[in-house]
């Protein structure tokens, strides 16, 4: 019976979302027309369906998605308790003022309590969270409040370094400028983190 009604559920999700990608791509046929663009021209007909396809299915998946279930594994005596640091992820997310992409990297350093996480799974919590209209602070914090839920862990440091589209390619057009963002939950020592990026040759 379960089965059956999760079929269901499947089956209004994927209705919802192709109706949604449906509007989406109207509204965006609209811009386009009140662009004076030829939405006739064969390079160009498709677009509002690629826009629609793209947000819905990629940069804002996010929105319409359950977050990673995170695989942990117990701690036993052999195992190290201290930091445990996963940098340079790269990343992509989307600016919610502009809709312009920002870029980057994340680090993620985590003090474990009983458990360490497999370690892809922070980079899958750090798509979750970016695949939606986004700014840097909020994304930088998600991630770090998730984790550290999720973990149980003593303490989570989430360290984001990223280039904004909405400032390299319009407005004051700063190119190679970065932003960096850190958001800390629970005890964990920033200088530690560091001291451990020195140690791998990063800062
Ligand atoms: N704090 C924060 N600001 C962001 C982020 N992404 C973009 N912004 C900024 O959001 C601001 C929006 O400012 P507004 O003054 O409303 O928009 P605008 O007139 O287009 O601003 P300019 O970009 O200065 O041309 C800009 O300063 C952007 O640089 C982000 O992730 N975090
Ligand atoms: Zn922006």
């Amino acid at each position: 019976m379960n089965k059956i009604v999760d079929i269901h559920a499947d089956q209004n999700e994927l209705h919802d979302l192709k109706l949604k990608k449906q509007n989406i791509s109207n509204y965006f046929a609209k811009i386009l027309a009140e662009l004076g663009l030829d939405l006739d021209d064969p390079s160009i007909k498709d677009t509002p369906n690629r826009v629609a396809k793209m947000l819905v299915d990629e940069t804002c998946n996010g929105l319409f998605t359950e977050p990673p279930e995170i695989t942990t594994f117990p701690i036993d005596e052999h195992t190290s308790r201290d930091l445990i640091v996963i940098e340079d992820i790269p990343f992509s997310s989307l600016c919610e003022h502009h809709f312009q992409p920002f870029i980057g990297k994340a680090t993620v350093a985590y003090l474990p309590n009983d458990r360490i996480m497999g370690l892809s799974k922070a980079a899958r919590v750090l798509d979750y969270f970016a695949a939606r209209p986004q700014v840097q602070e909020r994304l930088t914090g998600e991630v770090a409040q998730f984790l550290y839920e999720q973990l149980n862990a003593k303490g989570v440091l989430v360290i984001v370094q990223a280039e904004h589209f909405c400032m390299k390619v319009r407005g004051v057009k700063k190119h190679g400028s970065s932003t960096i963002t850190t958001a800390i939950r629970g005890d964990i020592d920033k200088q530690e983190v560091i001291s451990s990026l020195k140690l791998a040759g990063k800062v």
